[in-house]
């Protein structure tokens, strides 16, 4: 039997699908506000986390990905274009997260007020021949306007910053929240992720084991010689000659490039980036929680080396970054390329901080 209240929320819910406030571009699920705030009442418990970039050829995935995850209550999807269709789509999985599109700079307020993590993966993809710095000057103030609004409606939510190139979309975002007064280096993380997924994936390979089995830290950054995989310290322990470690490195290295050049001008990684943020995700949303012992590597500030930011494994926890872990012994092979990324690094760093000084 119904009581009151559950009748009026059915009642509620068939008007507002039936008569969808025509004055807002808001949308749950396609169907109109009321909805929204009856189901988010009743909702289960769990984390506010924000998409920007949502319609895109990651956004998509990541969003129905993050529909999927039970530690995520609401789900803001919000794009310059398609939110409404995308949302609606998504909107359908009978998964516990209410999702709410928005649609166009009017709206990025509201998608990030009240956010726990919001992830961003908005901008131009590359194309075959191009560099990840070649999406600098159009990444770069997409980055910056994105995180002003963070900074303005949501400074304490944990940032994932997947827009390339995160060498320098991650010292943007520092420099914007510093201008806003609000930077916490605990709280701003560039996703490589894939990286490491992809390295699981090609040493798994040459080893003959399941991937999941393994483990191999990857530092420094996220492109070309800034990724550094440490094979030296891959799980389980085992080792390498010169030649596996040449093609195991040239291929991490290089994964990037390989997805770019097969999908031929139409975009770069987005199932595996999708699936390799939420992994990443999740991670972020385990250590608000307050559960122990999550260990990701990240693209972070940080002290490990001279530069300010540099990608190693770090603790996540209730505040984000809890704890960076130094890089451990490197090989020959490995010091040689460590000096080599952090040439890079920095220059890509010093573009991003410029950006936003000049
Ligand atoms: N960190 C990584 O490992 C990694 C991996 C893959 C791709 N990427 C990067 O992620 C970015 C997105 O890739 P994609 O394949 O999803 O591209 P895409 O073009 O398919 O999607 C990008 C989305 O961003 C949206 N967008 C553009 N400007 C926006 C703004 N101002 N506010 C909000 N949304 C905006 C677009 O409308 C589009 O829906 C690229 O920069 C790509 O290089 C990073
Ligand atoms: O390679 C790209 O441009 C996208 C991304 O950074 C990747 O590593 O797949």
């Amino acid at each position: 039997m119904q009581n009151g209240a559950e009748t009026y929320r059915r009642i509620a819910t068939i008007s507002a699908h039936l008569n969808p406030s025509p004055s807002s571009h808001q949308m749950e699920g396609g169907v109109g506000l009321s909805r929204a705030n009856c189901r988010a009442k009743g909702g289960s418990p769990g984390f506010k986390v924000a998409i920007l970039g949502a319609a895109g050829g990651i956004g998509q995935p990541l969003a129905m990905l993050m529909k999927m995850n039970p530690l995520v209550s609401v789900l803001h999807l919000y794009d310059v274009a398609n939110t409404p269709g995308v949302t609606a789509d998504i909107s359908h999985m009978d998964t516990g997260a209410v999702v709410r599109g928005f649609l166009g700079p009017q709206q990025l307020e509201d998608a990030l007020t009240g956010m726990d993590l919001v992830i961003i993966p908005a901008g131009v993809p590359r194309k075959p021949g191009m560099t990840r710095d070649d999406l600098f000057n159009i990444n770069a103030g997409i980055v910056r306007t994105l995180c002003e609004g963070i900074a303005k409606c949501c400074p304490k939510a944990i940032i994932n910053i997947i827009s390339n190139p995160v060498n320098s979309t991650v010292p943007i975002a520092a420099e914007v929240f510093k201008r806003a007064g609000s930077f916490d280096p605990r709280r701003l993380l560039g996703v490589t992720m894939l990286d490491i997924v992809r390295a699981n994936t090609f040493v798994a390979e040459v080893l003959g084991l399941d991937p999941r089995e393994v483990d191999v830290p990857v530092v420094g950054g996220h492109a070309g010689v800034t990724i550094l995989p440490l094979l030296s310290q891959v799980k389980p322990s085992c080792s390498f000659t010169t030649e596996e470690t040449e093609y195991l490195t040239s291929r991490i290295q290089n994964g990037g490039t390989e997805v770019v050049e097969a999908k031929a001008g139409t975009g770069s990684a987005t199932l595996s980036m999708a699936y390799a943020a939420v992994k990443f995700a999740d991670a972020c949303l385990h250590g608000l929680r307050g559960d122990a012992g999550i260990v990701e590597c990240a693209f972070v500030s940080s002290q490990v080396t001279e530069l300010p930011f540099f990608a190693s494994k770090v603790r996540l926890g209730r505040n984000g970054v809890e704890e960076i872990y130094p890089l451990g012994p490197l090989n020959e092979y490995e010091r040689t390329g460590l000096e080599k990324a952090k040439k890079e690094l920095a220059t890509s760093i010093q573009k991003g901080v410029a950006f936003v000084k000049k």
